[in-house]
Formats: structure tokens, C-alpha cells, sequence
């Protein structure tokens, strides 16, 4: 069980939302976003890594055509927001005129989204939405509104399906929340 290997690590995970969990979220946000776009195409922007099976997923569910491209940011250390958002490799297409879906796993402080639309807005594009898988609304500390969001959650540091503690535990299948239990071995 995908579990094990981090609990003999000293991690504890208990699962939050399930493949099968997410699976079906997809398949809805899928069918939501190839309606509202159904006749146009679609310039997906997957915001990395963490977004990466998301995308990956979703994009195979769409209706409607797409060009994919990719943003590397980064700010968080551990579990906590360095509150510094790094654009570590930015997009190559030209977005102006674009109809623009940006890929997030998950939107939790807001402040990578708000970095990255304020960027994107300024470039032009026909219309700028966001898709996230997670939405964590409790620690919101900029104003960002997803278009679709697949699950609203609460509370909890969020590992999985392309969500890391320190870049690991990224390739589990299921979405756990993680706790460091004591005396253990990392
Ligand atoms: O709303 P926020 O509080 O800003 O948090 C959300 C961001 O944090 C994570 O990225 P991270 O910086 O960990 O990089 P990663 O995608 O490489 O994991 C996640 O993938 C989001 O991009
Ligand atoms: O809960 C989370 N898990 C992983 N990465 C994150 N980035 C912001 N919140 C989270």
C-alpha cells in the first residue's frame, strides 16, 4: 500500500480524496469547461510541477482543442509560504487574443495565482480563468476566484496526485494529509 513507505518514514498519511474521488471531479470539470468553450480552442497553461497530473488527466477529458504550455513557480519551503513567488520558467506561446485556462493543483494562500495572473493580464489575452483541483480557501491571504474547482477543502497540508512536501510524496494516487509523527526517520 502506497502508504507504508511514508508511514516507515515517520509520516503520518490519512487519506483525504481518493483516484477514484478525483477521477469523477475531473470528468465534471471536463464536461463544464468543454461547454462554455465549445467552438474555440483553448491555450492551457499548466502551472508546474505540481500540477502536472492534473493536467495530464483533464486535458483527456476536454472537448475542445488545446495547446498545452507550462510555468515553473515556486515559494513554498515545507509546509509554509516563503511568500516570495518565483517565476522559475516562463511560458513560451504569446497569449495575446488567447482564450487562456490557467492548471493548478491546488490554490491554498492565493499568492502564486495572484503573481501569475497579474503577469498573465498583462499580456492580453481574449479571456484568463483558472482551474484548480483543490481549493483551500481557509488560509486565503490574497483574492483569488477560480472559475471551476474541482474540491473544496479545508484545513491540512495536502500530499499526492502531484502535491509534495519538499518535492516528495508527489507520485502517490490518492491525496493524503500529512502529519511528521515523532521520533521519525527521515
Ligand atoms: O496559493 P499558494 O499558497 O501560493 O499555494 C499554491 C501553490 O503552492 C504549490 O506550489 P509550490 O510553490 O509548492 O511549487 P510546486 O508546484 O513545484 O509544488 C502549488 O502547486 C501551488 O502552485
Ligand atoms: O496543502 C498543500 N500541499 C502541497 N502544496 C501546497 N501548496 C500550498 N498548499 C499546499
Amino acid at each position: 500500500m502506497e502508504r507504508q513507505l511514508w508511514l516507515d518514514r515517520g509520516f503520518d498519511l490519512q487519506l483525504r480524496y481518493s483516484k477514484d474521488r478525483i477521477n469523477a471531479e475531473i470528468a465534471r470539470l471536463a464536461a463544464e469547461i468543454s461547454s462554455d468553450f465549445q467552438g474555440q480552442s483553448l491555450l492551457i497553461v499548466v502551472v508546474l510541477k505540481g500540477a502536472f497530473f492534473f493536467a495530464a488527466d483533464l486535458v483527456r477529458e476536454l472537448k475542445v482543442p488545446v495547446e498545452l504550455d507550462y510555468v515553473t513557480l515556486s515559494s513554498y519551503a515545507g509546509t509554509s509560504t516563503t511568500g516570495t513567488v518565483a517565476i522559475e520558467k516562463d511560458l513560451a506561446a504569446d497569449i495575446a487574443g488567447r482564450h487562456v485556462l490557467v492548471l493548478e493543483d491546488i490554490v491554498d494562500t492565493g499568492l502564486t495565482l495572484t503573481r501569475l495572473m497579474d503577469l498573465l493580464q498583462q499580456r492580453g489575452p481574449e479571456s484568463l480563468n483558472i482551474c484548480t483541483l483543490i481549493d483551500k480557501k481557509e488560509r486565503r491571504q490574497a483574492e483569488v476566484e477560480p472559475k471551476y474547482v474541482g474540491i473544496a477543502c479545508e484545513g491540512g497540508f495536502l500530499v499526492g496526485y502531484g502535491l509534495d512536501l519538499d518535492e516528495q510524496m508527489r507520485e502517490l494516487s490518492n491525496i493524503y494529509e500529512v502529519r511528521q509523527t515523532p521520533g521519525g526517520v527521515e
